[in-house]
């Protein structure tokens, strides 16, 4: 690289600045007619360590004027990127993909990015990488490692870890020091493996390393609590001080064991040593008295902690709360509402399980959990009135429907994405939200004959087309209908209708557009299903379209399948796995994605009055959460392939910047969704206010890949026909005799020609496979099940899986009329039932 003297006198400059004066200095520079070069940008970089979105804006920068990043600037970029690993190792790539020389210095920084956000696999890989290319390994490089494998629980690679650093220390490749033993003991101290802790702790004087503080408490946290006492004590004996972090890990032996009155005696013994007792210290010592019931002493605890001004929260809350409720019917009363009143002021939100326990010891006459959410949600903004008004309303049994309560944050960030007059705009986003939701469904073509509407309208449903989609439609009931059991009615049970927000219907019909129905697509976060199955119901239009729905609950992966099924369709396999996963367990493998993440739920408001009353706030870890699972769909999208990523959120930060972060990646080209689907409504940014479709607020955007992942290939697909392990093919006899049974008992098979049925012989279970699924292979050992479990053969009886009649029933007459649809096209006679449904579309658009 040249030297330039002009850029060598801003970057001195910047060094001497604090961030913002440096961003400032080259702002100014960038307006003078000699410009910044590399070397003031990377020291700019350097100063901002700890402001991650200005180191991004200065990338960014820096990409824009062309400028050539080096390894200095590349290495200095990621130590200042802190925990973001994603950008970091896309960096790391620019390096390896530009034949610049790879080092110690950058290796490490890739490490520590990966241990601060908890990617132990990826240090890991980094880690071999450093060993392929032979660059030297250093302390740091070990103690990095360790620290990531201790955080993801990885005792086992601690012990490999170990043995490497002792193996390079005898050879003298490396010089081990406390620190990376101390990180290797705390990979032992979270696994509780205290054996393992005692070896790596005396394998330190052998390699003439002095234990330290943070030796002994990692030892003290492994061990039992005698053992830790010892320690203890022996750090006194060797004049090593103790800290609040040595009596802690000692008490939490105590706890653990039910060592109640020795807990306590620690506690009293710190405040002897003059080290000041932690929350955490009185949070041990609360749960040491909680779990053996100890409710007095649990509640002085607190009560002497919040003396103590420590900020108390709802782990010291709900440990009291429990010793408490542990007192049975006797349970004083007046301590419990103190605690829950703690809980209301400090504004602790509560778990679920923590809310039900303490529900029954409210005061309130038959409360419900959604008035006990009111009144602690209610108090955050100081809201007290309307949670006194809640929850009276609900005691009462009126229903009180006054609009959202909006925190003050989240109303400033709105105004922040407002286009136009913020005032008048904002007050209609509020008043949209504060409209009841409204019941919309989309009538299943396979099943629902032309007259399901004027069906429907027998039945008291008032039914009129909703815009975008040509098989929705708006729905209200008389006042005999109880809408909140819609999801029992026949229409629903059977599948002819399925109920789904309007603003939910987006991103399957963004990949609709722009994906021929034979393609193969995955729906990262899928449960309950209402995307799965509008999505499969176009795959299903083709002879190989196939879906791959994954959820990471099992027990909503569950509900998802009996959604897929009930809608009568067989061109899916549910998988159950962690979908940031995916990315490298498939990479350009699919033709669609779909990643609709989990999210803060902003635009529920209208289901959920107290949807924005705690938003507005930003959720780092949801964020980083969102951001995975875009980039594992994004590895797993074919070159030429598209991906939509959508939240039912309204925030710019897991929106605008999960998509920012997306293109940053390289050959991403953005869709405008908005085009796409001829939709003015949905705002150039992605985002559908509640006010524009009278629905739910939610944001949908639509990428397409230009070019594939790097360092990957695709994966072989499946062969066919599958074959489960121990599975065996069903005799054809056999299985014309399943098809018959099932046709007189269900009234339909789901089967087509070449499907095939397996037996799985330990249970007995007999399976339809679909020939034409293209599923890859390294799904299977993910699949919930692979085809349709049609029957269970148990003591030579075999039964038929009455439950899949559900799914299939009108199935029958959906084929049986598009079967008369066909025959009246061959003989070339006007299709009167395509007409009248066509004409009835027609009127109620009009
Ligand atoms: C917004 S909901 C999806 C709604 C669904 N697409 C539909 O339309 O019915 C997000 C789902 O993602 C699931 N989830 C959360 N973390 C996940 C992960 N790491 N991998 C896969 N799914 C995840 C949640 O359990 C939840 O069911």
């Amino acid at each position: 690289m040249r030297f330039d003297p002009v850029d060598a006198h801003y970057a001195k400059a910047i060094q001497r600045a604090n961030w913002e004066q440096s961003v400032a200095i080259l702002e100014e520079a960038s307006q003078a007619e000699l410009q910044p070069g590399i070397m003031s940008y990377t020291a700019a970089i350097k100063r901002c360590a700890s402001e991650h979105s200005t180191i991004l804006a200065l990338l960014a920068e820096m990409d824009k004027k062309t400028l050539e990043l080096d390894a200095v600037s590349i290495s200095s970029s990621i130590w200042a990127l802190g925990s973001d690993w994603v950008t970091s190792l896309a960096m790391l790539e620019r390096m390896i993909d530009g034949n610049m020389q790879l080092n110690t210095i950058t290796c490490n920084a890739m490490i520590r990015a990966c241990d601060q956000a908890g990617q132990w696999q990826r240090a890991l890989d980094v880690l071999k990488l450093q060993r392929a290319e032979q660059i030297q390994i250093d302390a740091f490089t070990y103690s990095s490692t360790a620290s990531a494998c201790a955080k993801g629980g990885q005792w086992t690679l601690g012990t490999l870890l170990l043995e490497e650093m002792i193996k390079a220390a005898e050879s003298r490749e490396c010089e081990i020091n406390t620190i990376c033993m101390n990180a290797v003991l705390s990979c032992f101290e979270k696994a509780q493996q205290w054996s393992r802790a005692i070896l790596c702790f005396e394998e330190m004087p052998l390699r003439r390393l002095q234990p330290d503080r943070t030796s002994y408490n990692c030892l003290m946290s492994a061990c039992n609590w005698p053992t830790s006492l010892q320690l203890l004590e022996e750090m006194t004996q060797i004049h090593l001080r103790r800290d609040v972090v040595s009596f802690n890990a000692v008490m939490q032996a105590c706890a653990r064991r039910g060592e109640w009155p020795r807990a306590l005696a620690l506690l009293r013994n710190m405040q002897a040593s003059t080290v000041r007792a932690s929350l955490v210290s009185m949070n041990t010592a609360m749960s040491a008295c909680a779990v053996e019931g100890k409710w007095q002493e649990t509640l002085s605890l607190l009560a002497t902690s919040i003396s103590e001004r420590l900020a108390v929260d709802i782990i010291s809350l709900s440990l009291t709360a429990s010793a408490l409720l542990g007192e049975g019917p006797g349970t004083p009363k007046a301590s419990m509402s103190w605690v829950i009143e703690e809980m209301v002021s400090r504004r602790i939100r509560l778990t679920s399980s923590v809310r039900s326990s303490l529900l029954s010891a409210l005061p309130l006459r038959r409360p419900r959990a959604v008035v006990f959410d009111a009144f602690v949600a209610s108090s955050v903004d100081g809201a007290w009135r309307r949670a006194v008004e809640l929850v009276d309303a609900t005691r009462k049994g009126r229903r009180l429907r006054r609009g959202p309560l909006a925190s003050a944050a989240f109303l400033r960030h709105l105004v922040t994405l407002a286009s136009t007059s913020a005032c008048l705009w904002l007050r209609r986003v509020m008043r949209s939200s504060a409209r009841g939701s409204s019941c919309v469904f989309r009538a299943n073509r396979a099943k629902a004959k032309p007259d399901v509407l004027r069906q429907l309208r027998a039945q008291g449903w008032h039914v009129v087309a909703a815009p975008f989609h040509a098989d929705a439609f708006h729905a209200t009931f008389d006042h005999s209908t109880d809408t909140a059991t819609l999801g029992v009615t026949l229409p629903h049970l059977t599948g002819e209708v399925y109920f789904q927000e309007l603003s939910s219907m987006l991103p399957a019909a963004v990949l609709q557009a722009v994906l021929p129905a034979d393609s193969l697509v995955l729906d990262l976060c899928a449960a309950p299903g209402s995307k799965s199955t509008q999505l499969a119901q176009f795959l299903a239009r083709g002879t190989h379209g196939t879906l791959v729905a994954n959820e990471l609950d099992p027990f909503r992966a569950g509900k998802l399948r009996a959604n897929l099924l009930r809608v009568g369709l067989t061109n899916f396999v549910v998988t159950t796995m962690d979908g940031r996963a995916y990315g490298d367990l498939l990479p350009n493998t699919f033709d669609g994605v779909l990643v609709d993440a989990p999210c803060s739920c902003e635009g529920n408001a209208r289901k959920d009055i107290f949807a924005l009353l705690l938003a507005g706030e930003r959720d780092w870890s949801l964020e980083e959460k969102q951001m995975e699972l875009a980039l594992s769909g994004w590895n797993v999208l074919k070159s030429g392939g598209y991906l939509v990523y959508s939240t039912c959120t309204l925030n710019r930060w897991e929106n605008e910047g999960v998509c920012e972060r997306l293109v940053r990646l390289g050959g991403c080209e953005r869709v405008p969704v908005e085009k796409v689907l001829g939709m003015p409504s949905v705002d150039a940014s992605g985002r559908l206010w509640p006010q524009e479709l009278d629905a739910e607020g939610f944001f949908v955007a639509c990428f397409r890949k230009t070019a594939p992942v790097h360092g990957v290939t695709a994966p072989r697909r499946a062969p066919e026909p599958f074959r489960l392990r121990g599975a065996v093919l069903l005799a054809p006899e056999e299985a014309q005799r399943l098809e018959q049974r099932a046709v007189e008992v269900m009234g339909f098979w789901p089967g087509e020609k070449d499907d095939l049925c397996h037996e799985d012989a330990r249970s007995g279970r007999i399976w339809l496979f679909k020939k034409g699924l293209q599923v890859p292979l390294a799904l299977v050992p993910y699949c919930w099940d692979l085809g349709l479990l049609i029957a269970q053969r148990s003591n030579s009886v075999t039964c038929l899986q009455q439950s899949l009649g559900i799914g299939f029933r009108g199935q029958r007459e959906g084929e049986r009329e598009r079967e008369r649809g066909r025959k009246e096209r061959k003989t070339d006679r006007p299709n009167e039932r395509k007409k009248e449904w066509q004409e009835q579309r027609k009127t109620e658009r009009q």
